[in-house]
C-alpha cells in the first residue's frame, strides 16, 4: 500500500496555555489525503483552518500528534531537515500570491527551484513550462504588477508547483478575486493539480468549488469531519 501524501494524526493545538485568553484550536484532528486526491478544507473563520495549514505544512508545530508526509514522520525533525522537508515536499499558494513585485513572473518561479539546487537552465525551462500550462506564457516577463489578480495567482500557482512537490496546501486561493475569475483560475489550479498528479488541501470558503474536488472536510470543534 503506497503511504499518505499527508498524514496527521490526533494533532492538539493550544495558544497562549495557562492565560485566561487561553484557546485550543484543534483538538485531535485527524487526516489522511492520498496521493493524487483533492480535500477541500471548509470552516468557519477563525476555526482553525490556517493553523492546521501551517502545521500540514510544516510552518509551525503541534503541541501533541503526528504529521507525516509521504509517510515519514516529521514530528522530531530539527530545523533544518524540517525546512529541506518543507521546500522540496510542500507547496503554499495563499489568498493573496505574495509574489515577489521587483521580479518577472518567470523570475518569481524560477527563485525557488535555485534555493532547491536546480540549474539555471532547467528552472527556467520548468518555470515556462508551468506558465504555459496555466495560459500565462506569454506574460512570464511582466512583473506583477503588470498583470490582472487571476493572472498574479497563477503566477503563485506555478510557483507553489516550482520544486515538484509531493503536496500542496492553499488558503483561500482564489478568495480575493471577482466570481468570475475566480472560477477560470480555480480551474486553471485543478488543471494542473490533476496533471501533476500532486495531493492537495484547498481550503475555501466557496461551497461551490468544494464540491468540484475529491472529498470535503469541515473543521468543527478542533476536528476534522
Ligand atoms: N499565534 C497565535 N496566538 C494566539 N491565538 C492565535 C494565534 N494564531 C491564531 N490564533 C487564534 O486561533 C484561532 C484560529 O486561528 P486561525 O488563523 O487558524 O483561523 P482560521 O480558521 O484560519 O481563520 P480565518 O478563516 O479567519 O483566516 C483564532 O481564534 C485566532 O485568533
Amino acid at each position: 500500500m503506497t503511504s499518505p501524501a499527508l498524514s496527521l494524526t490526533s494533532i492538539e493545538k493550544i495558544y497562549n496555555r495557562g492565560l485566561p485568553s487561553e484557546i485550543a484550536v484543534l483538538r485531535g484532528a485527524d487526516l489522511a489525503v492520498a496521493p493524487g486526491e483533492v480535500v477541500a478544507l471548509v470552516a468557519p473563520s477563525g476555526a482553525g483552518k490556517s493553523t492546521l495549514l501551517h502545521i500540514a505544512g510544516l510552518l509551525d508545530t503541534p503541541d501533541s500528534g503526528q504529521v507525516q508526509l509521504g509517510g515519514e514522520e516529521m514530528s522530531g525533525l530539527g530545523d533544518r531537515r524540517r525546512t529541506r522537508a518543507r521546500r522540496s515536499d510542500v507547496g503554499f499558494i495563499y489568498q493573496f500570491h505574495h509574489l515577489l513585485p521587483e521580479f518577472t513572473a518567470i523570475e518569481n518561479v524560477i527563485l525557488p527551484q535555485l534555493a532547491n539546487g536546480v540549474s539555471a537552465d532547467a528552472a527556467a525551462r520548468r518555470a515556462q513550462g508551468l506558465l504555459d500550462s496555466v495560459g500565462i506564457g506569454p506574460r512570464s516577463g511582466h512583473r506583477p504588477s503588470a498583470m490582472s489578480g487571476g493572472e498574479q495567482q497563477r503566477v503563485a500557482f506555478c510557483r507553489a508547483l516550482a520544486n515538484a512537490p509531493r503536496l500542496l496546501l492553499a488558503d483561500e486561493p482564489t478568495g480575493n478575486l471577482d466570481p468570475g475569475t475566480s472560477d477560470t483560475v480555480f480551474a486553471a489550479l485543478m488543471h494542473l493539480v490533476r496533471d501533476t498528479g500532486l495531493a492537495a488541501v484547498i481550503a475555501t470558503h466557496n461551497l461551490e468549488l468544494a464540491a468540484r474536488m475529491d472529498r470535503m472536510v469541515r473543521l468543527e470543534d478542533g476536528r476534522l469531519v
